[in-house]
C-alpha cells in the first residue's frame, strides 16, 4: 500500500522549522520507541543539518523492553545520544537537560573562549504528529503549556518554554514525510496511531497488526482475547475476536469494523502489551538485499 499525505501545513512546518532551527543550540528529536525508524523523518536531517541532536524514545512504557535496548545500542553505534522517556509519568524526563548539557558542553566550551557567555541552552522540540511533543513539553514545563491529544495534528502554534534555569524549550508541530516509498513504514506508523484513521482502511490495518502480533507476540493475543494462536490467517484471527467481542451484526454476521476497532484500541492505548513493530535487524536485513 502507498499512502500519499503532504498537507499544506507541513510545507509550512518545514519552513518554519528551518528559520528557527538558526535560534537553537540542540534538537531534541523524538521517536516512538515502538518504531523508531519508521517514526523518524528523514527531512529533520535536511532541516537541522549539524546541529547537535538528543533523540528520546517517548512511549517507551508502551514498548518491548529488550527491542528499546537493542534501539538504543543501534543509535549509540551511530554516535547518536537516546534517552528512554514516559512522559505520561516522567519517567526519564528528568534526565534530558543534564543529558542536553553534556551533548553541549563542547560548544558552550568554545564559546567562552570567544568570550560569548551563554547562560541558557535553547532547543527546539521535533518528530512526526502524535508522537508526544506536547505532553513532553507539559511534563519539562511543569504546567499544562501546551495542548495535547491523541489525534495527531494537534499541536499547533511555536512558542518557547523555560524550564529550570538552564533549557528553553521551541515546541513546533510535527511533521511527516509527504509518500512512503516503503508500504512496511506505512503500515507501522498507521498501526501506532500517528497516521489519522480517516485516511486509511482500518481493517486493513487491524489484519496488518493481527499478522504481525500473532508472529511476534502470540501470547500477548491468547491473554487478550482468550483464543489459541495456531496457524489462523489474520482474517480467521479477526473473526474469532470479534466473535468473543460480541461484535455482530444483524443476522449473526461479525462486525468487522467494529472488532478492527478494538484490536486497534488495544494496541494503541497499550491495553495488548508492550510490542514494539520493528526491530534493528528488519533494516540489517533490507540493508543486506541492496547490497547483494
Ligand atoms: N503511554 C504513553 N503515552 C504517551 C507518551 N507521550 C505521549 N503519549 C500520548 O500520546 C498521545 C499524543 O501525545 P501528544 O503529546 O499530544 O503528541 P504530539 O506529538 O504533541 O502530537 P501532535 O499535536 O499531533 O503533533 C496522547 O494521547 C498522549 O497522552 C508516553 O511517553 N507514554
Amino acid at each position: 500500500m502507498s499512502i500519499h499525505w503532504f498537507p499544506g501545513h507541513m510545507a509550512k512546518a518545514r519552513r518554519q522549522i528551518e528559520e528557527k532551527c538558526k535560534q537553537v543550540d540542540i534538537v531534541i528529536e523524538l521517536l516512538d520507541a515502538r518504531l523508531p525508524l519508521a517514526s523518524r523523518n528523514p527531512m529533520i536531517d535536511e532541516i537541522t543539518g549539524h546541529k547537535p541532536r538528543l533523540v528520546l524514545f517517548t512511549k517507551g512504557d508502551m514498548a518491548d523492553e529488550s527491542l528499546t535496548n537493542e534501539w538504543i545500542s543501534y543509535f549509540t553505534q551511530l554516535g547518536v545520544s537516546v534517552l528512554p522517556i514516559d512522559a505520561k509519568t516522567g519517567k526519564g524526563v528528568p534526565k534530558i537537560a543534564s543529558t542536553c548539557e553534556e551533548i553541549l558542553e563542547p560548544l558552550f566550551v568554545s564559546r567562552k573562549k570567544k568570550g560569548i557567555v551563554s547562560k541558557r541552552m535553547r532547543a527546539m522540540v521535533l518528530g512526526i504528529p502524535n508522537v508526544g511533543k506536547s505532553s513532553l513539553i507539559n511534563r519539562l514545563a511543569g504546567r499544562h503549556a501546551t495542548q495535547t491529544g491523541d489525534r495527531p495534528g494537534v499541536t499547533k502554534a511555536q512558542q518557547w518554554i523555560r524550564v529550570g534555569k538552564k533549557l528553553e524549550l521551541l515546541d513546533t508541530p510535527g511533521i511527516l514525510w509527504p509518500k512512503f516509498e516503503d508500504p512496511d513504514t506505512g503500515m507501522r506508523l498507521a498501526m501506532s496511531g500517528a497516521i489519522k484513521d480517516d485516511i486509511l482502511p482500518t481493517e486493513e490495518i487491524a489484519l496488518y497488526t493481527l499478522k504481525y502480533v500473532s508472529f511476534h507476540y502470540p501470547k500477548l493475543l491468547e491473554e487478550r482475547y482468550s483464543v489459541v494462536i495456531q496457524e489462523q490467517t489474520p482474517v480467521e484471527l479477526l473473526d474469532e475476536i470479534g466473535k468473543k467481542r460480541g461484535c455482530l451484526m444483524r443476522g449473526g454476521e461479525i462486525d468487522w469494523d467494529k472488532a478492527a476497532d478494538i484490536v486497534m484500541g488495544d494496541l494503541r492505548s497499550g491495553r495488548l502489551g508492550r510490542i514494539t513493530l520493528e526491530s534493528p535487524s528488519d533494516y540489517e536485513e533490507i540493508g543486506n538485499e541492496e547490497n547483494d
